[in-house]
């Protein structure tokens, strides 16, 4: 690497030392630019660990808003325009999200260090919406800071008025129309795909009913000088082009530039040669670059438009700012920066539970393995966690989870609240079925898992199909990402991580001309794993009566697997009771002081 890349370390934090690849290739800038993010979880202090990629993903927050403020220099300097977009999925990721006291909302906090920074747009993502209170939030305290740009074209959530009554409004504007500062007018839609999970109390239109309404119509008649569409839905394989094709009825020929998110993969497609649609990966490991030399109204030319994933950290933002680690820091960065450590330090992120003795990883290590999070996990935490003060913990037991439950590497080292959290964040509760007999609970997870895997065979040409168009409704889009993470892997991921001296990361092929990714880098090795996972049957003859403990995310599938393989009594959501009050998310913790002390 070049004397740049090893010119990163700063005073602000314990930051990663290892030489990380810098770009070789500016920039495209055109006359209209967008720096995109999206599925950031919380993720604002950056990745933190040494192993590779993490470094890859080192920036935080401070670190994107002195990048955000170089950028938008040089945009002036070339005098053309540069908007910032981000495409939802707040919360659920990290301890400063999701680590707050009793009391707290998640987000809340994190969420103002977000605000801090000049989003021309940004829309509501599935996260915003599984807890009311998380909703109520955004509606009160978030949205109301973007001025009438925090867009959910489709989301709506069920507040008092004045009167006290019930009434069902926006979370926060369903449409925007401004100018940039170089004049040009822009029509802005927030939408969320088809997401069935949603609390009570909030509501999610279809996209097909959406573009059929009355408002959507009005607000896309007259022609601006682009579409700019955000929303959290992926670019491919949804419904993006209902929303398109209705805009395009209107308008054949206006530009319309679409930035996706929800799969956490990077993509890129073009509906037609003047759009573009660009996803920008999970948890500020990418930021999106999109640009596009617009013509004059009413060409059917196609548009020069270009597309970047940049790994977000120093050296890459010093690269395309044309800084150096002296120059780089704004004095709004380093605040932001200051005031996420300190956050952090207010919710205890760094409290030690244990030290993990070697990494635990989710789709790089065989399943089941010593060095699988997933059977880490379901073999060993939840049998230990979910029993420590329980009455039940006598009797035997099955305890099951989806393995989308976790979403983060297990490192090495000091095992913290923070770490906790990234890999199980959410805060879901345990229940149980007793006196379910042994034969039949040690038949319920194979079934989980081989009704996903049916239709994992049907590919993902008909994932919207049946069963998984319900789970996909619901929010599982873990199999595209785990698919995304195959592929890259089988290409060539053997070839490369051999002979090339690169470093690991994303690779990526998209359907957009060119190479998109900054950094070139070889990808990591990938694993197939269950969508389903469960701790080991207790070793019992198969009349025994036994608990069937399960999570309560995976309730309705879990039932009805049941009763697809019994006859004896339908169960149903009343025979159904509390196993513990642990919470997922603190499952690895309480595993690790016992374990890892
Ligand atoms: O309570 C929950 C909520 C979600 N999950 C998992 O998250 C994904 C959906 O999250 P995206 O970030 O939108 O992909 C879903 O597939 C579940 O795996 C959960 O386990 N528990």
């Amino acid at each position: 690497c070049g004397d740049h890349a090893h010119d990163h370390s700063h005073e602000k934090r314990a930051f990663p030392v290892t030489a990380l690849t810098p770009p070789t290739r500016a920039l495209e800038w055109g006359d209209l630019n967008i720096i995109h993010t999206t599925d950031s979880h919380g993720w604002l202090l950056g990745h933190q660990k040494t192993s590779f990629p993490e470094p890859n993903y080192s920036g935080d927050l401070g670190d994107f808003a002195s990048f955000v403020s170089h950028m938008k220099q040089l945009a002036l300097e070339k005098d053309v325009d540069l908007l910032l977009v981000d495409s939802g999925d707040l919360h659920d990721g990290t301890g400063l999200s999701d680590g707050f006291p009793p009391g707290g909302v998640d987000g809340h906090e994190s969420n103002k260090f977000l605000a801090k920074l000049p989003y021309d747009l940004m829309s509501i993502g599935n996260h915003e919406l599984y807890i009311y209170a998380n909703t109520l939030d955004m509606f009160q305290n978030f949205a109301p800071q973007l001025k009438g740009r925090y867009l959910s074209s489709n989301v709506n959530i069920t507040v008092a008025d004045k009167h006290g009554k019930p009434q069902s409004v926006p979370v926060g504007s369903r449409f925007a129309k401004f100018k940039t500062r170089k004049g040009r007018k822009v029509t802005s839609l927030g939408v969320l795909f088809d997401f069935t999970d949603n609390d009570k109390n909030t509501t999610v239109q279809k996209v097909s009913d959406m573009v059929q309404e009355k408002w959507f119509f009005d607000a896309i008649q007259e022609e601006p000088d682009l579409f700019l569409l955000v929303g959290h839905m992926p670019v491919q394989r949804d419904d993006w082009p209902l929303v398109f094709n209705a805009v395009r009825k209107v308008h054949p020929t206006t530009p319309i530039l679409i930035l996706g998110g929800h799969s956490h993969i990077r993509d890129c497609v073009q509906l037609d040669g003047r759009s573009m649609s660009l996803e920008s990966g999970r948890y500020m490991e990418t930021v999106g670059w999109m640009s596009a030399n617009l013509d004059k109204k009413g060409s059917k030319k196609n548009i020069t438009f270009s597309r970047r994933y940049l790994d977000p950290n120093r050296v890459t933002y010093e690269f395309h700012t044309r800084t150096r680690n002296a120059s780089f820091d704004t004095s709004s960065g380093k605040s932001i920066t200051q005031g996420l450590l300190q956050l952090a330090e207010k919710f205890d992120l760094n409290f030690k539970f244990g030290t993990a003795p070697q990494d635990f990883t989710i789709d790089r290590s065989p399943f089941p393995s010593n060095s699988s999070l997933l059977s880490l996990y379901a073999a060993e935490a939840m049998p230990v966690a979910l029993t420590i003060n329980n009455t039940r913990a006598s009797i035997p037991n099955i305890m099951i989870t989806n393995s989308g439950s976790q979403r983060f590497d297990v490192y090495a080292g000091a095992f913290t609240k923070n770490d906790q959290l990234t890999a199980s964040p959410f805060a879901d509760s345990f229940l149980f079925i007793p006196n379910i007999t042994a034969g039949v609970a040690k038949q319920v997870l194979p079934a989980l898992n081989n009704a996903g895997a049916e239709n994992r065979k049907r590919a993902l040409e008909e994932l919207l199909e049946g069963r998984e168009r319900e789970l996909y409704k619901k929010g599982y889009v873990d199999m595209i990402f785990r698919k995304w993470l195959e592929e890259m892997d089988r290409r060539d991921g053997l070839e490369r991580r051999a002979g090339q001296n690169l470093t690991l990361g994303y690779v990526t092929k998209d359907s957009c001309p060119g190479v998109g990714d900054d950094v070139v880098h070889a990808p990591l090795p990938f694993f197939e794993t269950p969508d389903f996972i469960g701790s080991n049957a207790p070793n019992v003859t198969d009349d025994t009566p036994i608990d069937l403990v399960f999570v309560d995310f995976i309730e309705d599938q879990l039932l009805s697997i049941l009763n697809s393989l019994q006859t004896a009594k339908n169960f149903t959501t009343t025979d159904v009771q509390s196993y513990t009050p642990v919470l997922a998310s603190a499952v690895l913790g309480l595993f690790a002081q016992k374990a890892w002390n």
